[in-house]
């Protein structure tokens, strides 16, 4: 359902400070799809995501999600069936706008959106999926989101990037500022949402345990490229050590010594 064919990122092209943050990078997902992703600071998993969103151009290749060639495309056009988490709460959400607001928001992506009241409609379908995250927001719907706690926050993130289901989920470190419980809960409601909803997600992970606890795939990065690619089944077989020697044997003599401090 995601072809990424042969993608090639490079800022500051011609300049001295050139950089090539992705490399003829090319890989396929299939729909259901659920992959993490590691690799060192800078080996490009963010462009990545700024490559498939939309964020930055591309310099070669070309980014195709069903069929459809998506690499010229705009980033708004992109993010009906695009959805993007960061790792800062404070993204994705209004502050200065309620919890009913910032849903109603996300709810007409795609449509024409109008400053109409909510219906009741919509309220209960808000309700609902508030209910689902199980934090008790869903009696908070006038609460400005500017109040919520960084977790509160996040959760609500994921449910305004999955109210109208995304193709394609883009979860890039998007609990690392949180607690460790508030993180394991935001992940596993990332797992549930998207498995619930058939969402084919990529999350980015600097967590060698959640790399290889989630997904069906996990790809290592370095240098702009994919230097390693696990499916389900090595995964399975595989302990975290393992998957920190693995990264190690393919990652930059730095990550070792930041892995072995
Ligand atoms: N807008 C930009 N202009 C110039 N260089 C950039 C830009 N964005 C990223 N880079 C460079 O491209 C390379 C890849 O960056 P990227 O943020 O994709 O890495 P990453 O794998 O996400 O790293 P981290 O784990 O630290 O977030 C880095 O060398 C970075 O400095």
């Amino acid at each position: 359902m995601l072809k990424v064919d042969d993608v090639s990122v490079i800022f500051n092209e011609g300049t001295v400070n050139e950089k090539r943050a992705l490399s003829h990078m090319s890989f396929e997902l299939n729909e259901g799809d659920f992959v993490t992703i590691i690799g060192s600071n800078g080996a490009g998993k963010s462009t990545l995501f700024s490559a498939i969103s939309g964020a930055v151009d591309i310099n070669e290749g070309a980014v195709i999600l069903d069929h459809k060639d998506m690499t010229h495309e705009k980033e708004y056009i992109r993010s009906r069936a695009i959805g993007r988490l960061f790792q800062d709460p404070l993204k994705g959400t209004a502050p200065h706008m309620t919890i009913e607001e910032n849903l109603a928001l996300s709810y007409s992506r795609g449509k024409h959106f109008s400053l109409r009241p909510v219906s009741k409609k919509d309220r209960q379908v808000f309700i609902d999926r508030l209910k689902a995250l199980d934090l008790g927001l869903e009696d908070r719907l006038t609460t400005k989101v500017g109040t919520l706690s960084g977790g509160q926050r996040q959760a609500l993130t994921l449910l305004m990037a999955t109210i109208v289901t995304p193709k394609l989920l883009l979860l890039d470190e998007h609990t690392a500022a949180l607690d460790p419980a508030t993180s394991q809960k935001v992940l596993n409601l990332s797992m549930k949402i998207a498995q619930e909803h058939h969402i084919t997600t990529m999350m980015i992970t600097h967590n060698m345990e959640d790399a290889l606890k989630y997904g069906n795939r996990t790809f290592i990065m370095n240098n702009g490229q994919v230097v390693l690619e696990l499916n389900q089944e090595e995964k399975a077989h595989m302990s975290v050590n393992d998957l920190v020697e693995k990264f190690l044997s393919v990652a930059s003599a730095s990550d070792e010594m930041l892995l072995r401090k």
